[in-house]
C-alpha cells in the first residue's frame, strides 16, 4: 500500500502543537524565517518541541540562512532536519550536509511563466525535493497552489531510484486526494490548509490525515 508522507507546518503555540498529538504527523515544521506571520524564536521552538509526538520528525524552516544561523540553531535546539525555503545554492547544501547530522529538505519554487527549477545538481546533498508555489515577492506559507503538471517535469529530470518528491502550496483536505491520485507525490506539506483564523484546526488536521489514508488505501 502507498504511504504518502505528511508534514504539517507553521506551529506557533503549545496549544496548537498538542492538537497534532493524536495524529502524529510524519513531520512537524516550525518557521524560523524572520518577519513572517508564523515565525517563532529559538526559545519558543525549544518549548514547543517538548510537546511534539515522539513519532513526528521535527523540522526547522529557514530561508537563505548563513552557516552560522544553522550552527546557532543546532546549538539551541534538538531538531531532526531543516527545510531550506529560499535560493540556497548547491554549495551551501553541501556545506550544511557535510557539517551537520540533519535531514535536508530543499524547496524548489515553481513560479508562473518561469522554467521548471533544475534539481539534479542538488541530489547528492539533499534528502527531499519539496516543490512549492512562489511569486516574485514572497515564498512559502501563502496557501496558493502551483500548476501540478510541473511535478511531472521535475520528476523527468531525476534518475529512476532517487529522492522523495514532496509537494506543498495551497494544499487542504479538499484537494490532496486529487493530487495524490493524479501525481502520486511521496509526501505533502501544508501550513495554511490546516488553519482557521491563524490557528491550527483539529478538525481540518484530522480530515486531512483521513483523506490521505483513504486515497493511499485505494
Ligand atoms: O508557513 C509559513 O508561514 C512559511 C513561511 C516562510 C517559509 C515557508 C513557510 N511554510 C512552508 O510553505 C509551504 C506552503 O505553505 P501553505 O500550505 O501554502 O501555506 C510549506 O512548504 C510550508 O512548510
Amino acid at each position: 500500500m502507498k504511504k504518502t508522507t505528511v508534514k504539517m507546518c507553521g506551529f506557533q503555540t503549545s496549544e496548537d502543537v498538542k492538537k497534532a498529538i493524536p495524529l502524529s504527523p510524519d513531520y512537524m515544521g516550525f518557521i524560523l524565517v524572520p518577519g513572517r506571520t508564523r515565525t517563532v524564536s529559538h526559545t519558543t521552538l525549544q518549548n514547543l518541541l517538548q510537546h511534539v509526538p515522539d513519532k513526528s520528525k521535527r523540522i526547522a524552516v529557514m530561508q537563505n540562512p548563513s552557516f552560522q544561523d544553522v550552527a546557532a540553531l543546532m546549538h539551541a535546539v534538538q531538531i531532526d532536519g531543516i527545510q531550506l525555503h529560499g535560493n540556497e545554492s548547491v554549495l551551501f547544501c553541501r556545506e550544511i550536509k557535510n557539517h551537520f547530522d540533519l535531514q535536508l529538505i530543499k524547496v524548489f519554487h515553481i513560479e508562473e511563466g518561469k522554467p521548471v527549477p533544475l534539481v539534479k545538481e542538488y541530489l547528492p546533498w539533499i534528502d527531499v525535493i519539496l516543490l512549492d508555489y512562489a511569486n516574485k515577492n514572497k515564498r512559502g506559507g501563502q496557501g496558493v497552489s502551483f500548476d501540478w503538471r510541473q511535478i511531472v517535469e521535475v520528476k523527468n529530470q531525476l534518475p529512476s531510484a532517487t529522492l522523495p518528491v514532496w509537494v506543498a502550496g495551497g494544499l487542504h483536505r479538499g484537494n490532496v486526494g486529487a493530487l495524490i491520485d493524479q501525481y502520486a507525490p511521496d509526501g505533502i506539506d501544508l501550513s495554511s490548509g490546516i488553519e482557521t483564523n491563524g490557528k491550527k484546526d483539529s478538525m481540518k488536521m484530522r480530515q486531512l490525515i483521513d483523506e490521505v489514508s483513504r486515497v493511499d488505501e485505494k
